[in-house]
């Protein structure tokens, strides 16, 4: 399951588990882009942090684990590349690519889509306020319902920004997370001096920081 994971939440974890289940997958792999080529015109957060949040969301689950290719390979991020290296990596396995329906919206528009077919079989899984389309390519794709969890990446950053509770959406240690490293705040020079500071230092940050839930 590739993607920008900015951060990672619990519409990609259900995502994930729902496509394992159905299609009794060995193990799902998050793969963090990363340049993800069509987000060039808006601020993305450092490959790192993406990669650390997304490991910390996937930890408790055996069947989950995280790849860096995209993010080691450097530059643009394209789903070609990605599953060319995954079929070096694992010649004899099944590969699936799982994305949500909005990415599949776009997949017309990838690098070498006519490619992409023989490389995996696509799952594309609903998401609200997105229409799912498979483009006539049932062989291809399969179109799955999950649970609705109207959750995106953007609010959550929107929210981190604004001060309002990100709790429940991520998994908790992803908001301790953000917290440590002051991630999406509205003031770069308040993040530095958030993310130097020791835990528990009884600085608070009224604008910005997750208040813990009482
Ligand atoms: N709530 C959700 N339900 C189902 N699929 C999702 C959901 N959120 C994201 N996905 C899918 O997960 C993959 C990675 O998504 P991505 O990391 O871009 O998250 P996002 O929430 O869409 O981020 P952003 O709001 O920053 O664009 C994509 O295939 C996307 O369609
Ligand atoms: O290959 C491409 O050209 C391409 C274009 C856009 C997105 N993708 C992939 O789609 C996945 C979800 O992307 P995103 O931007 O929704 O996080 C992620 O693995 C991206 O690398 C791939």
């Amino acid at each position: 399951m590739g993607g920008t994971f900015d951060p990672i939440h619990h519409g990609h974890l259900v995502a994930a588990s729902e496509v394992a289940a159905e299609f009794n997958l060995d193990e799902v792999i998050f793969v963090p882009t990363g340049q993800p080529w069509q987000k060039a015109d808006r601020d993305v957060s450092p490959a790192e942090h993406r990669y650390l949040l997304t490991v910390i969301a996937t930890a408790s689950n055996p069947r989950f684990s995280v790849s860096r290719v995209d993010i080691d390979r450097g530059g643009p991020t394209y789903t070609i590349d990605t599953l060319r290296d995954f079929r070096t990596m694992f010649p004899d396995d099944e590969l699936f690519f799982i994305t949500g329906a909005d990415a599949m919206a776009q997949i017309m528009s990838w690098k070498n889509v006519d490619e992409l077919w023989k490389l995996a079989h696509f799952v594309s899984v609903t998401r609200p306020g997105y229409v799912s389309e498979d483009f006539g390519r049932t062989e291809e794709i399969s179109l799955m319902e999950i649970p609705a969890m109207a959750i995106s990446s953007t609010d959550l950053r929107d929210r981190a920004k604004a001060g309002k509770p990100v709790w429940y959406l991520v998994p908790d240690g992803v908001v301790q997370y953000i917290n440590k490293h002051g991630l999406y705040m509205a003031n770069p020079a308040t993040r530095a001096a958030d993310s130097a500071m020791a835990p528990h230092s009884g600085h608070t940050m009224k604008d910005n920081h997750q208040e813990a839930p009482r």
